[in-house]
Formats: structure tokens, sequence, C-alpha cells
């Protein structure tokens, strides 16, 4: 088994859980043992394109693959965390590098090894420098360029467990309990703090993701004029006004074209994405539409929201179980009042 050395990188979302998360799945792989993690560091961008900063770190692997199977299970779970390749060196829930593979030389049209740029790159040299033997022959070259870097080129910091995604929410929760004036550590309080932030992990995970990934579309010979729908949708979503939940139900109608069909299952998942951040009864309204129109292309979509809102119920006007409706459509739906009106009833 060859060791093998990583550089990973995240800067949309929650960069830290995908980071996590992206460790944890190279260790479940019955063909990657993961030897070291380093620290993560906190990260300028470089290259050129205007982005937020980056988190980074790397991992000491051990592998039975082939450097081009390694790539492929890299590119598979990079995949599984959303990662889209739009800009060349843009945003990116998570991108994994191949540093080095052992002591091998590769460079052919999918590979090259050593990666051509980590020289140039101390957001991948930092963590390796952190976890590599240093007996490998790459270490003291690796200390070398560290140490000969041009000051203030690249910003890089580590950043310690107090500024981790768990832990920094953990403060500002305890805080927040003693301003309104609770004592956070009284008994039914002692693990509220921990609680929260994992709640957050779960019901913002979609934060700073633009697209629905999630799906499969399917080619069927059906008759395009067939309108599907599916009803009643449970949603539970947080509103950006206020951070209280508001939930309801979705009701998504299409009419395919060309016979583009998306899986029944995934209308479901989308309306669970657009819900895991914070957000509005009306952006979710027209982020299912757009997410609709953008992965099926179809003659028009109908959406249609009924949604209670905690906000509207528990301060403010209270008005316990009022109902708010929003509806939108496109294409056909927004040209045919009859189309229209045929979904609208069958809800
Ligand atoms: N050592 C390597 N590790 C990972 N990918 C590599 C490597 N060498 C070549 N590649 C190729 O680079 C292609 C583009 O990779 P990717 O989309 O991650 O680029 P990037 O992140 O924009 O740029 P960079 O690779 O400079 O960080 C991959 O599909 C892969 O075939
Ligand atoms: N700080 C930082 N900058 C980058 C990174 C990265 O991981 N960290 N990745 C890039 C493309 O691979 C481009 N620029």
């Amino acid at each position: 088994m060859e060791d093998v050395y990583l550089s990973l990188g995240s800067n949309i979302g929650n960069r830290e859980r995908y980071l996590h998360q992206a460790i944890s799945m190279l260790g479940n792989d019955s063909g990657i043992l993961v030897d070291k993690v380093a620290h993560f560091y906190e990260t300028s961008p470089v290259g050129g394109v205007e982005q937020r900063a980056f988190l980074n770190t790397a991992v000491k692997i051990a592998t039975r693959y082939q450097p081009e199977e390694l790539l492929q299970k890299i590119h598979d779970i990079e995949s599984e965390l959303q990662r889209t390749r739009t800009i060349h060196w843009g945003p990116r829930t998570l991108d994994i590098d191949i540093i080095f593979f052992g002591n091998q030389k590769i460079q052919n049209q999918r590979l090259t090894i050593p990666h051509p740029e980590a020289f140039n790159r101390l957001f991948v040299l930092m963590p390796i420098q952190e976890i590599m033997d240093e007996s490998l022959p790459q270490f003291s070259k690796i200390n070398q360029t560290i140490s000969q870097f041009p000051d203030k080129d690249q910003e890089i910091h580590k950043i310690n467990s107090a500024d981790s995604f768990d832990d920094s929410i953990k403060t500002s929760i305890r805080k927040l309990l003693t301003t309104i004036g609770e004592d956070p550590d009284r008994s039914g309080l002692k693990e509220t703090p921990d609680r929260v932030a994992r709640m957050y992990g779960e019901i913002f995970s979609s934060i700073g993701i633009e697209d629905f990934q999630d799906y499969k579309l399917f080619d069927e010979p059906i008759k395009d004029s067939k309108m599907i729908m599916i009803k009643s949708i449970p949603f539970y979503s947080m509103c950006e006004h206020h951070m209280m939940p508001f939930w309801g139900t979705v009701n998504v109608g299409y009419l395919p074209k060309d016979g583009k069909i998306i899986g029944l299952s995934k209308i479901p998942r989308l309306v669970d994405f657009v819900s895991h951040k914070l957000s509005l009864q009306e952006k979710i309204t027209d982020d299912v539409l757009s997410q609709m129109d953008k992965i099926l292309s179809p003659q028009g979509v109908a959406v249609v929201v009924d949604a209670r809102h905690m906000c509207v119920e528990m301060r403010g006007v209270k008005k316990t179980g009022s109902v708010t409706r929003t509806t939108k459509f496109s294409g056909v739906f927004e040209q045919d009042p009859s189309l229209r009106q045929e979904f609208l009833q069958s809800i």
C-alpha cells in the first residue's frame, strides 16, 4: 500500500461540515485507510477569482487503489457533496486533490502527480507539512518552500477548535441563554448548546448551495400533454426574519417536454433542499419552481405552498392557525387559465 497525501478545500456553505463529511467518506471506503488528518486552516482565495475564504486541510491515507481508481473515488465523493464544476478555480463545496502518491510521478490527460500547483500553494503545503513523515524526500522541499514563501502572498491561519462550527454555535447559544436571564449550567440546559449545534447542522444543511443536484432524469416515451402532480409534500423551514419555524405543504405540477421526467421521490428531496436554509415562504415557492424549470426545461411548472408561521402565531399579531398560501406558475401554466384551474382544483 502506498502512502498518499490529499489536499481538501471548501468555500461554500458549511465548509467545516463538508471537510468532515469528505474525510469520513474516505475512511468508510474499504480500499482507503485514513491515517492522519491535519488541522483546518482558514485561507485567502488563491487564483484571481473573487470569492469567499476557503477552509483547507490535508489527509494522509494508505490505499490499495491505483491512482486513477483513487481519482474516481474522489470525484464520486465530490459529486455526492454537491460539487459542481463551473468556474475554474472558483467556489466549491469540496475539492480534493491528490498531491503525492508514494514516490510516483504521473503525467497523463487525467492526472498529474505530484500535483502541479502544490508548491505554489501555501494552503496545500502547510497542512501537509503538519502530517508528513519527516523522512520522506518531499518533506524538506515543503519546509524550504514554506520558509521562502513571499510574505503576505497568501494568508493562512490555523483555526482552533473554538472557531469550529459546533463550538462557535455552542458558545453563542450559551451567551444567548445568559443574556435572556437563564443559567446555562442548570441541569435542563446543560446540553442545550450541544443539541442546538447538531440541529443547526441538519436544518441548515443547504446554506450556500444554489442548485439542487441530487436527481436523475428519465427519458420516457410519454405523451407530453399529461400533467404530473405531486401533492401535499410536507416541509419545515426557518424564516430569515426571526429565525423561527414555518412549515406546511408544497404542491408541484409540471408538464414535461420531450419526454423528460424526474424521479418522483426527487421532488420531495428538492423541497427538503430548498427548505434547509434560512428562507421565506415566497422564496421556497420561487426556488421550487425555478429549480424544476432549470432541471427539466418542461412546458410549464405550477407550485402552491400552504404554510403556518411561528413568527405570526406566537408573537406579533398572534393569529393562531392562520395559513398563508403562495402560488407561482411558469410556461403553459402561466399562459393557459384552464390548465391552471385544473391544477388548482385538484389540490
Ligand atoms: N493530482 C491531481 N489531483 C486531482 N485531480 C487532478 C490531478 N491531476 C490532474 N487532475 C485532473 O484535474 C481535473 C480538474 O480537477 P478540479 O476540478 O479539481 O480542478 P480545480 O480544483 O479547478 O483545479 P486544481 O486541480 O488546480 O485545484 C480533474 O478532473 C482531474 O482529472
Ligand atoms: N485558499 C484557497 N484557494 C484556492 C483553493 C483552495 O482550496 N484554497 N482551491 C482552488 C482550486 O483548486 C483555487 N483557490
